[in-house]
């Protein structure tokens, strides 16, 4: 089976490529020049020329903060090319499989979101991105949906990456303890999404499509995530860093950010039968994987 990603270099599309053999299937990456989200007439024929069995749409402009000054293209990119990359895969007969975001919500939720309860996006990328979901429910009914937060991995920049960094220099950081969510790893969200497409490629069972929430097992703060990814570090030789728990308020950005976007998993585990590994036991062995390729 051949699945066709779209983005190259972004965490999840080389978290696929980098599993691909042990789950025996075929991964092809496709990005710029051939394939450019902001220009939708680049779509179709990139992903038609490498006869894709299942589609996977990961890229996406994810510049948050970014976002807030570059609407035009965070909406073409996320909104208009998630739309085009639905369409083709509706023209040439396959399914998508779409990555979006906790951002859709605005946070102000007590509990964890389920995928039905309303969406309120408080920034220009969760907006994008929601747009972005309805147009490929839109353009093909044989489409998943997958809202996934906080990605860390080996690849590309995230927080762990960051907080790794930051530790090489500083004994404490500070980092806002008023944020929820679920740090994901991108091997596991690669992980069910291989599985998900081989289970949609091969059963058209309704209850298969739609939007489903995909996060690591569990909650924590960023202050907690980055307390988590110091002590994993001391445990493989790094010196002790201490985390400054500031709130929200102390640490502006231009966009806002949900307070709260814990995504309940419980849809996809009764559908799929798919549940994320604890993000703690993830992180340990992203931290592990990175420090062990530095040297450290
Ligand atoms: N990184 C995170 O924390 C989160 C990510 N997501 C979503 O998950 C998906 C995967 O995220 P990551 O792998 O972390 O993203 P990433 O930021 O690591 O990679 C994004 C990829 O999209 C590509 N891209 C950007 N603009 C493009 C364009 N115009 N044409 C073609 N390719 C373009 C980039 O070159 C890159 O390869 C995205 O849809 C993102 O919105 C959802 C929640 C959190």
């Amino acid at each position: 089976m051949r699945i066709v990603v779209t983005g190259r270099e972004g965490q999840v599309a080389q978290s696929l490529a980098a599993l691909a053999f042990e789950h025996d299937v075929e991964v092809v990456l496709c990005g710029r020049p051939e394939l450019d989200l902001a220009d939708a007439r680049s779509i179709y024929p990139a992903l038609a020329a490498l006869k894709p069995d299942a589609i996977v749409s990961a890229a996406a402009y994810t510049a948050v903060d970014k976002a807030e000054s570059e609407r035009e293209l965070a909406f073409s990119v996320n909104a208009v090319g998630a739309g085009a990359v639905a369409a083709a895969g509706k023209q040439i007969g396959v399914p998508v499989l779409h990555l979006s975001t906790d951002y859709v919500f605005d946070g102000s939720k007590s509990g964890a979101y389920v995928e039905t309860d309303r969406t309120g996006p408080r920034s220009v990328y969760g907006a994008s991105k929601l747009e972005g979901e309805k147009r490929v429910t839109a353009e093909i009914s044989d489409h998943a949906i997958f809202r996934t937060a906080w990605v860390y991995s080996a690849y590309g920049h995230n927080f762990l990456k960051t907080m790794l960094r930051l530790g090489e220099t500083r004994d404490t950081v500070s980092v806002v303890a008023d944020q929820w969510g679920c740090p994901t790893s991108a091997e596991d969200i690669a992980a069910a999404i291989i599985v998900a497409s081989k289970r949609i490629v091969s059963d058209s069972d309704p209850r298969l499509r739609g939007i489903f929430h995909l996060t690591g097992s569990g909650e924590a703060s960023w202050a907690d995530f980055a307390e988590h990814i110091f002590a994993c570090a001391g445990r493989f030789g790094r010196h002790p860093v201490a985390v400054n728990r500031i709130t929200t308020a102390d640490y502006p950005t231009p966009a806002k950010r949900p307070a709260n976007s814990r995504l309940s998993g419980r849809k996809l585990e009764e559908i799929y039968g798919i549940t994320l590994p604890h993000w703690q036991a993830s992180t340990e062995k992203a931290v592990r994987a990175l420090l062990a390729s530095q040297g450290s």
